[in-house]
């Protein structure tokens, strides 16, 4: 808004819905910790601070007036007021409209529909979510802002709301620069215009803001970049308020990384990984968690270059001299710059998670369990750190007790002599593999295999491929490399004529549904086992990929092997020519079954008459 639009008469406009949905929740079910409505309000405070400092020295735009960067607190006990002021960037009239009025973000909108429509409204998720301006309603009857943008010639405005579907705008002297905020306190929240209550949220919420934030002209915090300060002079306490600061947290973080590194960049980083895995909450996918720092000045928040997105989840501070102020993805020079950064801090941060795996093995499977998901998707996509991030992975195993994992390097370590690959199979459960043919011939060989659970993870080995030169091969892969069963004792088989006739017979019945049938060498107890042939897609890719497109029906090649031990194979030889059709309908239950063993099964229903069918004929048998 400009200087003529001073006159413009007031308005009054509705909020979205989801603002509509968002302020109904803030003002009727947050009423536990509504304190942390200050920390919301300093924080943007503190943020319109920092861009203002940002563009002042970059030389983008310029204010007429020098004020002091600082967040002033007044507090009136009498009329029950509370006026938060900072002397940041400010807003223009069609800012405040984009800004406070609207959720543009699809993945928030979402979490706020959901939020309304379940019945407990977790503070901690909320807290993560950060409802930000809005906490102002949690204490306030009304809520004025009034503010000016720092752009030269901007005019003030005035928002005033009672958080009840609609607001007010009109234009509002006063400030020369920055936001103001009066909240006129509902009868039950005067404490909030109490000093000693407010000194004392300040000091638990927001002490490492850095910009001075003063309570009727007295400051109240001491402003401080701990990442900058030796580490065995910060104090756990201080470690942990900063952890709460920097990731909106409500808890204490789960790991945390304090470094300083000189060459061959000057670094001084201060990395946390928190307690819960925000995207299992269904919040869409994680902002990154990083800000960037030059000597002690924000030069950019949540900051996407700084870690691979693969290591989102990270919150913290980079500090590093060596950045320019207004650096830019625009220019070469810059661009190597962050990537250099981002090697040097991933590749630290690596190290600490296989430092932290080593000392507290425990310790580190329960950051596996919450957080692994991420790291295999580092495994999946990130060729850069392929080799760290491959050690970290944590699976179970065919050696491993139920419930343990163990490493690649472990796998390594027990290998048998002259053992050229690493072998994994997946499965919903270790129950489920456990009980299906894929193990057999490994159990034989007394070689162990590791256990996935998620489509994720066979994508994750698939593309990493190798690990300290041994391939990665998924269990069931029909060209496997490894010694055959010995024949069992006293157990006949089929001739090799024989063997001939019934697989081609196997192919005639089950037409297009096979690609192939033959002859299996690695089963001891299963009469048939469905593999891939084109080594392309393991059983638990070709899954994943059917659930995504159902359309799509059947995918990938597949290969039937049969068990030429097996007494159920032997029979069908003979009972081909004794019953054609019972034979045919076993067949075709016999491949249904390796499906289901393989997981497999698209529409189990068509299995039904031909069970029941088999069940009356062997009941017909015995009578
Ligand atoms: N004091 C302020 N000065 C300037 N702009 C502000 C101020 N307070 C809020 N805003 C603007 O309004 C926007 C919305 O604020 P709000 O607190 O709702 O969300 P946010 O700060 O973006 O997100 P969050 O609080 O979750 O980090 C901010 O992004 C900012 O652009």
């Amino acid at each position: 808004m400009t200087a003529e639009d001073a006159t413009k008469p007031r308005r009054t406009r509705e909020f979205q819905t989801e603002i509509k949905q968002l302020l109904d929740i803030v003002i009727n079910s947050l009423y536990t910790e509504r304190e942390i409505f200050l920390r919301e309000l300093i924080s943007n405070a503190a943020d319109a601070l920092e861009k203002f400092r940002y563009h002042n020295l970059t030389g983008e735009g310029s204010s007429a007036e020098e004020l002091p960067l600082e967040i002033s607190i007044e507090l009136d006990d009498k009329e029950h007021t509370l006026t938060i002021t900072d002397t940041g960037i400010g807003m223009t009239e069609e800012e405040v409209i984009e800004n406070i009025g609207t959720i543009a973000h699809s993945g928030s909108k979402n979490f706020i529909q959901q939020l309304a429509a379940s019945d407990s409204k977790d503070l901690n998720l909320i807290g993560q979510f950060g409802v930000g301006f809005y906490a102002a309603f949690m204490v306030a009857k009304r809520v004025r802002l009034q503010t000016r943008s720092y752009l030269p010639g901007a005019a003030g405005c005035e928002w005033v709301s009672e958080g009840a579907g609609s607001y007010d705008l009109g234009p509002s002297e006063g400030l020369s620069r920055g936001t103001r905020i009066i909240l006129e306190l509902k009868d039950d929240t005067h404490e909030f215009s109490r000093a000693e209550v407010i000194k004392r949220i300040i000091r638990q919420y927001s002490s490492f803001v850095p910009f001075p934030i003063k309570v009727n002209g007295e400051q109240v915090n001491t402003v401080q970049a701990i990442w900058t300060r030796n580490k065995n002079e910060v104090t756990e306490e201080e470690y942990n308020d900063f952890y709460k600061f920097v990731a909106n947290a409500f808890d204490e973080p789960f790991y945390r990384l304090h470094f300083t590194a000189d060459a061959p960049l000057a670094i001084n980083a201060l990395l946390f990984v928190p307690k819960q895995n925000m995207e299992r909450f269904g919040f869409g996918r994680l902002e990154p968690g990083v800000n960037i720092y030059s000597r002690k000045i924000l030069i950019q928040q949540h900051a996407e270059d700084i870690l691979p997105q693969w290591l989102r989840f990270v919150k913290g501070v980079v500090d590093s001299e060596d950045l320019p102020l207004n650096i830019s993805r625009e220019t070469t020079q810059d661009r190597a710059l962050m990537t250099k950064l981002r090697r040097v801090i991933t590749g630290r941060f690596l190290k600490f998670l296989q430092e932290q795996s080593q000392k507290e093995p425990d310790k580190y499977l329960e950051f596996w369990k919450t957080f692994g998901v991420f790291l295999k998707e580092g495994a999946a996509t990130d060729f850069s750190h392929r080799d760290d991030v491959a050690k970290l992975l944590r699976f179970e195993s065919s050696k491993s007790e139920p419930g343990k994992m163990v490493s690649l390097p472990d796998y390594i370590d027990r290998m048998k002599e002259g053992q050229e690959e690493i072998y994994f199979i997946n499965g919903p459960t270790r129950a489920s593999i456990e009980a299906g043919p894929y193990l057999e011939a490994f159990r034989a060989a007394d070689l162990e295999v590791l256990y996935t659970n998620e489509p994720v993870d066979d994508f994750a080995l698939s593309n990493l491929a190798e690990f300290e030169g041994k391939r990665m091969v998924s269990a069931d892969t029909a060209e496997l490399n490894i010694p055959a069963p010995p024949p069992q004792e006293g157990v006949e088989s089929l001739d090799y004529d024989q063997i001939q006739d019934l697989t081609a017979w196997f192919k005639e019945v089950l037409g297009a549904r096979v690609s192939e049938v033959r002859e299996s060498t690695r089963l001891v107890e299963s009469p048939a086992i469905i593999l891939d042939l084109d080594g392309m897609m393991t059983g638990s890719m070709q899954r994943f990929m059917q659930a995504l497109n159902e359309q799509m029906g059947d995918m990938g090649r597949k290969v039937l092997e049969i068990n030429p031990s097996h007494a159920l194979i032997k029979r069908l030889l003979s009972l081909r020519e004794e019953d054609e059709a019972l034979a045919r309908i076993v067949a075709e239950q016999v491949l249904d079954n390796a499906l289901i063993a393989a997981g497999l099964v698209q529409d189990p229903r068509l299995m039904v008459d031909r069970i029941y069918r088999i069940m009356e004929q062997s009941l017909a048998r015995k009578s």
